[in-house]
């Protein structure tokens, strides 16, 4: 074991006995006692705000893991990041995510910036759709700026995206679109993606007039087809999960207006200033991390849900997925020793107020508690005015009905004084109770602008690679996905037509006899 492990091990039981110290603890009960706990519990970043008052934590639990964080070198592994050193340790890499949307890169990322810039300005009159091919960091990065941003976009310009291997989405993609006015966008970091290569092949045979693509391997791009001057590069210290910041998010530069996927940069850029200088105790996504693991590791809980309430948000939950689970989603230290206690916990949501009217009812009432998290676009919004406050106070009164609940007594006290016979509330009271006490954090956008957008996205990076030191954990990598992708290629060759693998397990055997062409 190594020092940093002993100390880690030695924090762990510390947090560990806060965690035991509060697992009984109502969440109500946690406001009588400290008057300015909203206050002391609520954290500013630039354009984010997050209260975490609902948590089931205090300050004396938050010190404990802030011991945590320094004997995991919380400090020494934020300066590496940001000193561009190999934080990617299995792959030999740096995660410079955050210089792709620096106010002053180097050279070569202003390059890129300017030819996007460009090239937005020449091919906007030529076309009216962009069909953009991706999957994975290739595709819900720039799919979900697109949506949350509609009200920027560039009229005129229809944009559709295709991921999945399945060929209904990029027949959806093409459907009622005229080739000679459509910009294709391949976007591949490695350009060797099985679902987005045939994806490409499909679309380039139908026929668009423009072709362009974004990858960390430009020399693969060119031979596949697209035109060397519409290449345009990101580089392998930008991970994929990461990457909307670079050339990835092509169609952003070209679908939105004049100067939305700058401001977008710039909020990034200011969050990640916030995140590589405030101390540990005043660093919203270093407190948040804590936050998560704390719920995950310290009180158990297996999941947690994102819940915006708002609809431009509504991919927010898909692209906060793959950032979370394949960042964190590991076994393994960095130092490949197993972990004792899982790194992090299922990432899962959609939208509010729609989510209330489905999955809500087993957040309030189900066995497990699941930690929800909200966020809220405080500044102005779209559509009729008098929404705005039908938003909020649904927000707001889920976040207080899962704190307070209602006893079962009280049920059966309010059935009562609507006429039911004490037969009757006394049989429906355990149906109608709420346990309550069930922790959830409130976050607020200052507006749904691009730099605000970009500094949540930012946040969220920052979040999930503080969590990974909490941890101990290496979050750049992604071993976990190769596996399948191996068997798929084995796979396809008996499907079609080839013979299976020698090892083949028999229920395999049995469909694909059952599957093949
Ligand atoms: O951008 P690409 O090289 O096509 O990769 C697309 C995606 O596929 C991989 O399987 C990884 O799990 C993802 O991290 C990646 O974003």
């Amino acid at each position: 074991m190594t020092a940093t492990d002993i100390a880690m091990k030695h924090a762990w039981t510390q947090v560990a006995a806060e965690a035991a110290r509060l697992h009984n603890t109502h969440l109500s009960q946690l406001f009588a006692t400290d008057p300015v706990r909203v206050q002391s519990l609520t954290f500013d970043a630039p354009h984010l705000k997050a209260d975490f008052s609902k948590q089931r934590l205090d300050k004396a639990a938050l010190a404990t893991i802030a011991t945590l964080a320094s004997a995991a070198q919380f400090d020494e592994w934020r300066a590496k990041l940001f000193a561009g050193d190999i934080v990617n340790t299995t792959e030999g890499r740096a995660a410079k995510h955050w210089l792709v949307r620096a106010k002053s890169p180097p050279a070569e990322v202003q390059n890129v910036r300017d030819r996007m810039a460009a090239f937005a300005q020449r091919i906007r009159p030529e076309i009216n759709a962009i069909v953009h091919l991706g999957i994975g960091g290739s595709d819900l990065g720039p799919r979900l700026v697109i949506d949350a941003l509609k009200p920027l976009r560039i009229q005129g310009i229809e944009v559709r995206f295709a991921a999945n291997v399945d060929g209904a989405d990029v027949a959806d993609a093409i459907e009622g679109l005229d080739p000679k006015r459509t910009l294709l966008i391949v976007v591949s970091k490695t350009f060797t993606t099985q679902e987005t290569l045939a994806n490409a092949e499909f679309v380039r045979a139908w026929g668009p007039a423009y072709l362009a693509g974004a990858t960390a391997a430009p020399e693969k791009a060119v031979a596949w087809g697209v035109p060397a001057e519409n290449v345009f590069e990101f580089w392998d210290w930008v991970g994929g999960r990461y990457s909307l910041w670079s050339s990835v998010s092509l169609v952003c530069a070209v679908a939105l207006q004049e100067g939305a996927f700058d401001r977008l940069l710039n909020g990034a850029a200011e969050m990640d200033n916030h995140f590589r200088d405030a101390p540990f105790a005043k660093n919203l996504p270093a407190i948040s991390a804590a936050i998560q693991m704390w719920n995950r590791e310290a009180l158990g809980h297996r999941t947690y849900a994102a819940i915006p309430y708002a609809e431009r948000l509504r991919l927010l939950p898909g692209w906060l997925q793959q950032l979370e689970m394949e960042s964190n989603g590991k076994g393994v230290t960095r130092n490949g020793v197993a972990l004792e206690r899982a790194a992090s916990a299922v990432t899962w949501g959609a939208a509010g107020t729609n989510a209330q009217h489905s999955f809500f009812q087993q957040l309030h009432q189900g066995v497990d508690e699941v930690p929800v998290e909200f966020i809220v676009n405080a500044g102005p919004q779209e559509g009729p005015p008098s929404h705005r406050a039908k938003v909020f106070a649904n927000a707001l009164a889920q976040a207080r009905a899962l704190m307070v609940g209602k006893s079962a007594a009280q049920a059966k006290a309010e059935m009562i004084a609507k006429g039911a016979s004490q037969a009757e509330a006394a049989q429906l009271a355990p149906h109608r109770g709420f346990t309550g006490n069930r922790a959830s954090t409130m976050m607020a956008l200052d507006a749904l602008s691009p730099e605000a957008l970009g500094a949540l996205l930012a946040f969220y990076e920052h979040r999930t690679f503080a969590q990974a030191v909490l941890a101990g954990i290496n979050p750049f990598d992604q071993w976990g996905v190769e596996l399948g992708k191996e068997m798929a290629n084995a796979l396809l060759a008996a499907l079609e037509g080839g013979n299976p693998p020698a090892d083949i397990d028999p229920s395999t055997a049995a469909w694909l006899r059952q599957l093949r062409t």
